[in-house]
């Protein structure tokens, strides 16, 4: 069967991306995208790809349903619209596939209920890299033994959410297993307003941003006498699209909301 998918975001950074990942796939049709700017009648018009690209862009996600009846949405937009695109996916009865990041726990909670409620498969994946699940998966197993830890998620310097989703994630996967305890000196003191960082349960996360830089993120987990740092980058945004690709299948076998990539892979 083929899967039909439409792509919320299609001229941004990933969204480029994943165009290309969905026209390339044989089990897939790019049925449609949105964006949320009058960017022309088809991709082909917003000269951003091939002129063979005839995919109709709409502005408006009920419409797009209604024309094109896509199984899937991917949603690749903003912090700003991304709960909204994704309610209203489930709502129309469109699987959403999210990589976009900034979701509270409210929200996540709140989908997540919709999703098993009506029984539409989701998925929200903060990071779509299998490196980067690894990473956190590998954190989340030492931080048994080194339950001191700093988080420095590293981004280029477009992105509009800090901290990040995976160091978000990261840290939310960890505090399962970690005793909340604050770090540093009991009395330390903060001359700058920010330094220590932000506290999630008592750890650290730092966000850097910076032109040049596309996503990476080190834990540091702090013992006596040693340091074991787990380390990910991603130097380019197809390092994402295999588990965008994976997602798109997945999500068609689901019937509740999937939190994390770590859930789907074997
Ligand atoms: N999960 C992952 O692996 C992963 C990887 C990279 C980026 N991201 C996330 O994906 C999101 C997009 O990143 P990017 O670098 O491609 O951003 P970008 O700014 O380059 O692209 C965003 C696109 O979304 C469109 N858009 C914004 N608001 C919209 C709305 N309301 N309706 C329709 N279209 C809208 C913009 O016009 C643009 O085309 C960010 O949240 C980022 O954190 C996730
Ligand atoms: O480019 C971004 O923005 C990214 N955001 C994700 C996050 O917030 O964790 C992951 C990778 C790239």
């Amino acid at each position: 069967m083929t899967i039909k998918v439409a792509i919320a975001g299609a001229r941004g950074r990933m969204g480029q991306e994943a165009v290309h990942t969905i026209m390339k796939d044989q089990n897939m049709e790019l049925v449609s995208v949105l964006d949320y700017k009058e960017i022309g009648e088809t991709l082909a018009d917003t000269k951003l790809f091939p002129q063979t690209f005839t995919v109709p862009i709409f502005m408006d996600l009920t419409e797009l349903s209604s024309k094109t009846k896509p199984d899937v949405l991917v949603d690749l937009t903003s912090p700003e619209s991304v709960y909204q695109h994704t309610r209203e996916a489930l709502e129309l009865g469109i699987r959403p596939v999210v990589g976009t990041t900034g979701f509270s726990d409210e929200e996540l909670k709140e989908l997540s209920a919709y999703s098993a409620e009506h029984g539409i498969g989701c998925i929200i994946a903060p990071n779509f890299a299998i490196g980067a699940v690894l990473m956190m998966k590998f954190a989340e197993q030492a931080a048994k033994y080194l339950p001191d830890i700093e988080i420095i998620e590293m981004h280029h310097d477009q992105k509009l959410d800090a901290p990040s989703g995976t160091a978000m994630k990261t840290a939310s996967l960890i505090a399962d297993h970690r005793k909340t305890h604050n770090q540093g000196h009991p009395k330390e003191k903060e001359t700058i307003a920010g330094a220590r960082g932000a506290n999630y349960d008592g750890m650290r996360i730092h966000s850097v941003r910076l032109p040049g830089l596309v996503a990476h993120q080190q834990v540091l987990l702090g013992g006596d006498g040693q340091l074991l740092t787990i380390r990910h980058d991603s130097f380019n945004r197809g390092s994402f699209m295999s588990g965008v690709a994976l997602s798109i299948n997945k999500v068609m076998e689901l019937e509740n909301l999937v939190y994390g990539l770590e859930n789907i892979i074997d």
